[in-house]
């Protein structure tokens, strides 16, 4: 059995508004093993980003969380900025879309690579620096000692993204958040850099956490699959039990939606309507004002997610045969 890295229990995040709040994140549970990964999937604003903002200790100000999210016997959430320093880029990093937020643009990448060496893992300064240039290598950076002579900005965006991902695998964590990492790609780099993560997290047994609104990077790359609407996770499962045999009207509209995926499909069809505002979620199913399968009862009642089989769970009423027919 591979050993579990992190344990989330009732996960939830509050933001408080000027004379209410919204709840982005609801109950959200789920365990990650080493050198698994998971994608975390849904549309713009369903609580994918603040989800992990909030066990990373990144949450803006006015903004709450609640629950446990464990580190072995240590619970993340609702740790002050100093005990969190003792595990954040150590055990748990998060890297994001633009490089430029973890990068700092005046320094030489070597010298930003080694500086994380000597303040985590304590190097000197000549071994720090030997250590990011091999780390550069690792990651695909071709001429790896010039390119650690280089400032930020004179790198591509691909390279960039690989230096970030290096920084953060410097320390070796035993968790990586990647909160949209390759959205800012071209098609050819976004698939070379979802190889690299798949060979950094068997070579070093770091879980990885892929949080994308795109179906078609999950493909082919993630082991298990968390898909969020109205800041709840309303399916989940094995990527491929989720993709050949979608149990949430969502999940089937998303993935009819996803060019390349859809070819099961006659055609790509967006979801009708729009994601719901968290502060006025509907009645009942938050799903239920676009979803082709509803009934009286989801109108109603919220449904739970629930165990339906072959470790999948799903939060859904609807028990019949969901097929692209009915939806398209
Ligand atoms: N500081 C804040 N104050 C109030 N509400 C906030 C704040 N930050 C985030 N939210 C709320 O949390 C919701 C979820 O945001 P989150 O960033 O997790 O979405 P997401 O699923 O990651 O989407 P995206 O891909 O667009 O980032 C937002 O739609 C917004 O309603």
């Amino acid at each position: 059995m591979p050993n579990t890295v992190l344990t989330v229990e009732d996960l939830s995040v509050t933001f408080a508004l000027h004379d209410s709040e919204v709840h982005a994140v609801r109950d959200m549970n789920f365990t990650l093993t080493e050198s698994e990964i998971l994608a975390v999937v849904g549309e713009s604003g369903s609580g994918k980003s603040q989800a992990f903002l909030s066990i990373m200790g990144l949450l803006a100000r006015n903004g709450r969380a609640t629950g446990k999210a464990m580190l072995g016997d240590i619970n993340l959430v609702g740790m002050n900025k100093s005990q969190l320093d003792a595990y954040r880029g150590k055990d748990i990093a998060m890297i994001f879309q633009d490089p430029m937020t973890s990068l700092n643009p005046s320094l030489r990448v070597r010298t930003q690579l080694a500086e994380v060496l000597v303040k985590h893992r304590g190097f000197d300064k000549d071994k720090a620096i030997r250590a990011a240039i091999e780390m550069l290598e690792r990651v695909g950076i071709p001429e790896p000692a010039k390119r650690a002579n280089a400032f930020p900005h004179e790198l591509s965006g691909g390279m960039r993204q690989r230096v970030m991902i290096a920084m953060a695998l410097l320390c070796q964590p035993k968790i990586l958040i990647a909160d949209e990492p390759t959205t800012a790609l071209d098609v050819t780099v976004q698939a070379q850099m979802l190889d690299l993560f798949k060979s950094l997290t068997q070579d070093f047994g770091t879980a990885l956490v892929l949080i994308t609104h795109d179906l078609g990077v999950v493909a082919g790359v993630a082991d298990r699959m968390m898909v969020m609407y109205g800041g709840r996770a309303v399916e989940k499962g094995k990527v491929d039990d989720l993709f050949y045999d979608p149990r949430h009207p969502y999940t089937l509209g998303l993935l009819h939606s996803t060019p390349h995926i859809a070819h099961r499909a006659a055609r790509l069809d967006p979801i009708q309507g729009l994601p719901p505002s968290l502060e006025h979620l509907p009645k009942g199913c938050s799903f239920n004002p676009r979803c082709a399968f509803r009934f009286e009862r989801c109108l109603i009642e919220r449904p739970p997610l629930t165990p339906t089989g072959e470790g999948r769970e799903k939060a859904c009423f609807y028990e019949g045969e969901l097929s692209y027919e009915k939806v398209a």
